[in-house]
């Protein structure tokens, strides 16, 4: 689908100067309708450098440690309007995100996706608008009938003749008849991102010469910068030079490490890595604007219930036991605050968060006779961490801290089991836990049997219960209950590791069991 548009959406007004929000676009040329307003896409890419208006070639960047750097003078002569990843700005190229008013264009640089899509998806950002002077105009993209604004499920359906196209979500719009008086053909419907792109009628692609001259950023520079946004929305692309250096890569994981100083060098940092994107994660989760709904718990404490939209956008990740901070920000009293532990999170009977706040029933200055205008923040606790670091400290200077074999083992070094004497259980499943299952029970007898144990599988499939199964044993039918200690460690995502719980006794002999599920893929 060639050729520049219009757009004729009923909100469409081509005098307007506001952004439109359209949804049905005419594919016929606009230049041929409307010769005065036309903006010319094919002279203006080839008669614009890229980088800098008018002002040819001279000064185009530099190539640095795989980053392409635009003269830093010239760099503050891009319209506001150029791409915050590699500084195009082409105006039929180029796309506002909304949801951070920066600009980004459909070149693909070095990476797989185009640079809009790359940040869209990296900042988890949904929604664009079109740039006032690219052939369909100042367009804010949404569903035409329903108005979802997300590109995500956002795709075209030709209407009416052959050149116009209307917008319409995946679902439920497309999915069922229109109920305005057009009669399109849904089964026609095509997403408007195609391979990671936005499709070309839509946002065009940057000519050769203009991505030649773009700035080059490779795929873990745009990381760099999409994290710098996080702490602060004005960064550029100078501040990721500024800090190239300060935040190098942590050293790799290694199969063999030649003692447990070089084991904690290298995990030390990516479990310090691991707690600071915990900790951002968890304390993005601040969400005002919530209603809340008062109850008495049956310990007769306060119960606050309310809904998270964030947690719905599966933006944040909250669990049973994680403490939150409730604050009561409105004019009807004075302001308050309060902290309690999740004890409920949505599931299939209600959407509601609930809140146990540590104060009791008793307490007057909760503001129960308030349900508006009140704000919930994430308490983040380093304590997982900071037991990480404490046990890779013990591993490295105490060396009592485990045995010979699993400081070997753990360290990668080869050496021979010493055979485990347990006596087996004559039921593996323990009271006041579940029956366990055939892998389970595998699981529990490998681990009885041999020093080391490696316990895996996806979330949810039950290593938590087989693991309590294990101490329960381990602790009732060996002399170890008093000394016996269980580590859990969930390293997959900075380790780029697909195993989710580590169990090992302390002082004593690791056991090793693979656990392997059917279609698992961890
Ligand atoms: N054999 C079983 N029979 C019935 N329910 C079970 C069994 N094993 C585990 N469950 C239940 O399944 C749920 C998930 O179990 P568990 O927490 O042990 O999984 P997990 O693999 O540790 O999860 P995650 O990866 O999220 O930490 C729990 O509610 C648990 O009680």
């Amino acid at each position: 689908m060639d050729g520049s548009f219009t757009h004729l959406g009923n909100h469409f007004d081509d005098t307007a100067s506001t952004i439109e929000t359209s949804s049905v676009f005419d594919l016929k040329a606009r230049r041929h309708d409307d010769d005065d307003e036309t903006v010319d896409e094919t002279l203006s890419l080839a008669s614009v450098p890229v980088g800098r208006t008018g002002m040819g070639d001279r000064n185009y960047g530099e190539e640095t440690d795989g980053l392409s750097t635009l003269d830093p003078e010239m760099e503050t002569e891009l319209p506001s309007h150029a791409c915050a990843y590699c500084g195009i700005h082409s105006a039929s190229s180029v796309v506002k995100c909304l949801a951070c008013s920066k600009w980004f264009c459909s070149a693909r640089g070095n990476t797989s996706s185009s640079h809009i899509i790359n940040h869209l998806v990296r900042a988890r950002h949904k929604e664009v608008s079109l740039h006032p002077q690219s052939p369909l105009g100042e367009t804010t993209l949404e569903c035409y009938n329903c108005g979802t604004k997300n590109v995500f499920l956002l795709g075209f359906i030709p209407a009416k003749s052959d050149t116009v196209v209307v917008l319409l979500c995946r679902q439920p719009c497309a999915a069922m008849p229109s109920n305005k008086d057009m009669n399109w053909d849904t089964s026609r419907w095509q997403p408007l991102i195609e391979d990671r792109s936005f499709l070309p009628w839509l946002v065009s692609t940057p000519g050769d010469a203009e991505q030649l001259r773009a700035r080059h950023l490779s795929p873990q520079m745009i990381g760099k910068l999409e994290e710098l946004w996080k702490d602060n929305a004005n960064a550029t692309v100078a501040d990721l030079e500024k800090g190239a250096g300060v935040d190098d890569e942590p050293a790799p994981v290694l199969l063999r490490y030649d003692d447990a100083y070089q084991y904690q060098n290298v995990f030390g940092p990516l479990v310090k890595i691991e707690a600071d994107y915990d900790r951002k994660l968890k304390e993005s989760q601040s969400q005002d604007n919530l209603i809340v709904r008062w109850d008495i718990g049956l310990n007769n404490k306060h119960l606050a219930s309310f809904v998270l939209p964030k947690l719905e956008l599966g933006d944040v990740k909250l669990a049973v036991g994680d403490e939150m901070r409730l604050r009561y920000v409105g004019e009807l009293r004075a302001h308050w605050e309060g902290v309690g532990y999740v004890i409920k999170i949505p599931n299939n009977q209600s959407d509601e968060v609930t809140l146990e706040l540590r104060r009791n029933g008793g307490d007057k200055s909760v503001p129960t006779e308030c349900t508006i205008a009140f704000c919930a923040d994430y308490v983040w606790k380093a304590t997982s961490f900071d037991r990480m670091q404490l046990a890779m400290k013990s591993f490295a200077v105490d060396e009592m801290s485990v045995s010979g074999y699993i400081y070997h083992r753990l360290l990668g070094h080869s050496v021979a089991a010493a055979p485990l004497k347990t006596s087996m259980p004559r039921r593996f499943s323990v009271p006041g836990l579940p029956e366990l299952n055939v892998s389970q029970v595998h699981a529990v007898k490998s681990v009885l049997s041999k020093p080391l144990s490696l316990i895996q599988g996806p979330p949810g499939t039950g290593k938590t219960v087989t693991s309590a199964t294990i101490v329960y044993h381990l602790a009732k039918f060996t002399a170890l209950g008093s000394k016996l200690s269980v580590l859990q460690l969930n390293p997959a995502r900075m380790l780029n590791l697909k195993f989710h719980s580590f169990l090992y006794t302390s002082r004593s002999a690791l056991t090793t069991a693979t656990w392997s599920w059917p279609n698992s893929h961890n």
